[in-house]
């Protein structure tokens, strides 16, 4: 397939005579008009109204915004006018009927990177399609995606797409509405010296997770043998956006504090179409060893422990993972040797 100028061209070359890719290359185009809508609100900024004030509790059980409450119902809007059967949204608890015997379904997070909001900072709404099965159609694993994405709202507003022939980047051009294409077939280097990571947590980590970080900090000093660079933007789909760019890893390991033993990220929302865009880009995407799109999800807001980026750092974490147990003086929390440097 080639890869078009505009995403409705690339689309509907791709969709062809086949139903089902028809029905998601159409809910791909109107998720892309909801995205030009939600893209005009957060230009405005505060002369929208304050959209970064607390309504209460999101269906996944996070503080909801005003721009969260807003996003959603646009995207939801969307996909009411599309061959949509059931929606999973972040911010409502439960599925949400829309068009019965419709072909897919969709899981979405509508307003990624919430605490960002009045920041002016990049944050993006990310969705998963789906085959609509007749039961637990939004619990599937992540391997049966029809197509993931994400739009995201910067400096430049941009969809991220992928329908399991490779990633590819539109730019929403505001003077004619319509997205074109900026990067076909985005590969990642496999390779990195960029993490991201919420360091501040780093005494609620496991022993692995924590000789890993270290073993980056300490740079040519330690095992690692070279310098890293850390960032950390607080929205997925930019931290995501920049490793798709120059490669990097993120990470949002589980920890001990109340509500994050299983990571912080959603299964359905975030870590699958994630790592179908970063899986199909060349790069990586686990809960620390295993694959994400291996996993079989047992709920519609599951957390999930997120890695993904670049290839052969992705595999090092999962290296650190398959260690024995630290103990002692080699613990990292004593040492400022890396942890595993007298294995490898
Ligand atoms: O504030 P923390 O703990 O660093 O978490 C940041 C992470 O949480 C998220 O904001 C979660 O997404 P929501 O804003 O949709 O809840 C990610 O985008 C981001 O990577
Ligand atoms: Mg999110
Ligand atoms: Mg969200």
């Amino acid at each position: 397939m080639g890869v078009h100028a505009s995403l409705r061209e690339h689309l509907a070359e791709w969709a062809a005579e086949d139903a089902q890719k028809r029905a998601v290359a159409e809910t791909v185009e109107n998720l892309a008009k909801a995205g030009i809508e939600i893209a005009k609100i957060i230009a405005l900024g505060p002369l929208a109204g304050d959209m970064a004030s607390a309504r209460g509790e999101g269906g996944g059980g996070d503080t909801q915004k005003e721009l969260d409450f807003l996003a959603n119902k646009i995207v939801t809007d969307a996909l009411k006018a599309s061959p949509v059967a059931w929606l999973g949204s972040e911010e409502d608890e439960k599925a949400v009927a829309l068009n019965a015997g419709a072909p897919l379904a969709v899981n979405t997070d509508p307003l990624d990177g919430s605490s960002n909001i009045d920041t002016n900072m990049s944050i993006g709404t990310i969705f998963s399609i789906l085959p609509n099965k007749e039961q637990a159609a939004l619990l599937q694993p992540g391997r049966n995606q029809l197509c993931a994405g994400y739009i995201v709202y910067g400096p430049q507003t941009a969809i991220v797409l992928t329908v399991g022939q490779g990633t590819h980047i539109f730019w929403l051009d505001p003077r004619t509405g319509e997205f074109v294409l900026g990067k076909a077939n985005v590969q990642i280097p496999a390779e990195t010296k960029e993490y991201a990571i919420n360091s501040s947590n780093f005494r609620h980590w496991d022993d692995k997770m924590k000789s890993y970080i270290v073993d980056c900090k300490l740079g040519k000093d330690g095992p690692r043998k070279k310098d890293f660079n850390m960032r950390w933007l607080g929205s997925l789909v930019a931290d995501g956006f920049r490793i798709l760019t120059r490669g990097g890893i993120y990470l949002y390991p589980a920890d001990i504090r109340k509500g994050y033993t299983n990571g912080r990220l959603r299964l359905l929302y975030e870590a699958n179409p994630i790592g179908m865009l970063i899986e199909q880009a060349g790069g990586a995407c686990t809960q620390g060893k295993t694959r994400m799109l291996d996993l079989e999800p047992i709920s519609l807001h599951q957390h999930v422990p997120l890695v993904f980026g670049s290839k052969k750092e992705v595999e090092e974490v999962a290296y650190y993972y398959n260690q024995p147990p630290a103990t002692g003086e080699h613990s990292p929390l004593f040492s400022q040797r890396g942890l595993f440097s007298s294995v490898r």
